[in-house]
């Protein structure tokens, strides 16, 4: 038998294998073929601009734009530019050898100029490659710039293979003919190839030409100066981005040098309720080539409800999701733009606080996530959030604790704030806290339970109630309590009277002593009990408890005359049917009547008329 003898070794790795694992792989998307070949043409033009601005070209630049030609007869399409071209030295150099990137070692090269790497968009040397997702053969018609350089044509088969040899090309610049292979002829359409130039190339740096029709804005706002900018600039950009929506509510231009390089407009769209629709209008560029529209590594996720454009050649492109949720930079970026967002959120505020207001049921719904989900953000937005009353006040937080902590401070020296999700069913609520000059605060968006919990989370000694969570003087005791006009055994006698008439297991009745000019019978919806259910419905998991109903106090006003009326009452169905009455009107204010009972209740009222 064969002994095994521990050894160590370095794996092979034969080109031929790795070639085809790179055609099918590299890209999932096979159009993106195009992004690459053309984002190459644009670098090889740019490169001549910059040598020539740094005197070492010193011939003509003439027009510098690409060109995309499809030819549907030789099954080719072409991509063309007047950039630095290519000496056979440089194929061999650049072509030949996979993942060599000349466009990193060009940016090396020239790395003390000023601007160097600005503008240069390849850097994994792998992007000429992908031409093989869709071409069976591609050939490079290529002349240098160089004085004395001759044109060459290399060819490829998508073997390791090539040929290389002199061509004829007087102009200095490159001809890339793609041979589309047969199952990637789809891509031999005007339609299509339109779709992916005007999809990734957009906003090239460079006039690409395709059909004789320039399909690009070479110098979108984001690469401008802010000072050089006008408001219509901005919403013109937008309309070019978003043409069917409304005009934005206000925008942020970001600029940033170090420590990385990231530019772009942020705007703030007029937020529609299906705000979940409206997400991926954040488009990610590298160096003006757009990358995607999926920005959620890059962008804080209440952010994401954003529109617009952000250009940075400092987020890893061609990466796995997982090491871009991890990179420093992503991070930064991240903590970067929210701290941008909130600045600029800061001085509208400052600068124009009724402005602000009006754009605050818009806007309001991002401050809000934004301080639900990130702590720093918080901590700047406390300042600027808004609040809103029923009576349409606006306050940030400290003025609002200021405003209220007089009337609403109960007697265990906490604040209670009043709001309602729905001033129309909760209006009997509302008028009674108003009776006790009580402030109520509308909280009726979907992020205001969230909203709510972060609230109570962050500011001492706040207890935030919705106004039917109680009878009124029970949602802030105070150190006086009303007395009950019952006895202790009128009092039981009501009690028993009511919860005879109790269909219901999740109702409680209790007997209080209220204001006399409440309702005789009042229903409310004890606070922790009903943001369990609300939690509930909104997670969709049953709790703990199972699909519970929602559980309710059945208030009975000793205080009210009617009360009195129906504890005087001698025969016994018309007592039942008092109480009953005075129940049903409970219920029907809470909009809690309907169906059957609700015809009932409708033909018993018309019969006393
Ligand atoms: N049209 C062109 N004109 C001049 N040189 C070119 C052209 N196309 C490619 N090259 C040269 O070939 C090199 C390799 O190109 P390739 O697209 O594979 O990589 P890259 O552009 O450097 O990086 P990336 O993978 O990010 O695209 C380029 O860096 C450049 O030097």
């Amino acid at each position: 038998m064969e002994s095994v003898v521990q050894e160590k070794g370095t794996l092979s790795i034969h080109t031929e294998n790795i070639f085809p694992i790179i055609k099918k792989f590299l890209y999932s998307d096979h159009e993106i073929f195009l992004r690459e070949l053309v984002s190459n043409a644009v670098d090889a033009s740019q490169k001549i601009k910059q040598l020539s601005s740094y005197g070492e070209y010193n011939g003509e630049l003439g027009e510098l734009k690409v060109t995309v030609k499809l030819d549907k007869e030789a099954k080719t399409i072409t991509v063309s530019d007047r950039g630095i071209g290519m000496t056979a030295d440089e194929i061999k150099k650049y072509i030949n050898q996979i993942a060599f990137s000349g466009a990193a070692e060009f940016v090396e090269q020239y790395k003390d100029k000023a601007g160097s790497e600005k503008g240069i968009i390849g850097h994994f040397g792998l992007g000429f490659y992908s031409a093989y997702m869709v071409a069976e053969k591609v050939e490079i018609i290529t002349r240098s710039y160089k004085d004395d350089a001759e044109a060459v044509r290399w060819e490829c088969d998508g073997s390791t293979e090539f040929e290389l040899g002199p061509a004829e090309r007087s102009d200095r610049g490159s001809d890339v003919v793609l041979h589309i292979a047969p199952d990637s002829e789809e891509f031999l359409s005007e339609f299509r190839i339109r779709e992916i130039l005007e999809k990734y190339g957009k906003f090239l740096p460079i006039e690409i030409e395709f059909e004789d029709k320039v399909i690009n804005n070479p110098t979108p706002i984001w690469t401008k100066n802010p000072a050089d900018l006008q408001d219509e600039d901005y919403l013109a950009f937008y309309k070019e981005l978003h043409p069917y929506s409304e005009d934005p509510l206000f925008w942020i231009h970001l600029n940033v040098d170090y420590p990385f390089n990231l530019t772009g407009v942020l705007y703030f769209p007029k937020l529609k309720n299906d705000f979940q629709m409206q997400r991926e209008k954040i488009q990610l560029y590298s160096r003006q080539v757009f990358i995607t529209d999926e920005v959620k590594d890059i962008v804080p996720d209440f952010l994401q409800l954003l529109h617009g454009v952000i250009d940075s050649p400092d987020i890893p492109l061609n990466v796995s999701r997982s090491y871009l949720q991890a990179d420093g930079n992503v991070k930064k970026i991240n903590g970067y733009i929210t701290r941008k967002v909130a600045d600029k959120l800061a001085d509208i505020f400052k600068n124009d606080r009724e402005g602000f207001e009006k754009k605050f049921d818009d806007i309001g719904l991002f401050v809000k996530y934004g301080t639900i989900s990130d702590d720093k953000f918080y901590d700047k937005a406390k300042d600027f959030c808004l609040l809103k009353n029923t009576e349409g006040k606006y306050f940030t937080f400290a003025e609002y604790q200021e405003a209220i902590k007089e009337n609403q401070t109960d007697k265990n020296g906490t604040q209670i704030w009043l709001y309602t999700n729905d001033s129309k069913k909760q209006d009997s609520f509302i008028n009674s806290a108003r009776k006790r000059s009580y402030d109520v605060l509308y909280l009726d968006t979907v992020i205001d339970p969230h909203f709510i919990n972060t609230l109570e989370q962050k500011l001492e000694k706040v207890n935030i109630k919705r106004v039917d969570a109680d009878t009124v003087d029970k949602l802030i005791e105070k150190e006086f309590a009303l007395e009950s006009v019952l006895s202790t055994d009128q009092q039981e006698k009501a009690k028993g009277l009511f919860e005879g008439l109790m269909e219901s297991k999740s109702a409680t009745v209790q007997v209080e002593a209220m204001p006399a000019d409440e309702l005789p019978v009042v229903i409310t919806f004890p606070e922790f009990m009903r943001r369990m259910t609300d939690m509930q419905a909104t997670s969709g998991q049953r709790s703990m408890f199972g699909d519970m109903p929602m559980m309710y106090t059945v208030s009975v006003n000793a205080n009210h005359p009617l009360t009195a009326k129906i504890l005087e009452t001698a025969d016994e169905t018309q007592q039942k049917a008092l109480a009953k009455q005075a129940y049903d009107l409970a219920l029907l204010s809470q909009g809690m009547l309907s169906g059957q009972a609700l015809t009932t209740f409708i033909q018993r009222t018309v019969s006393t008329l």
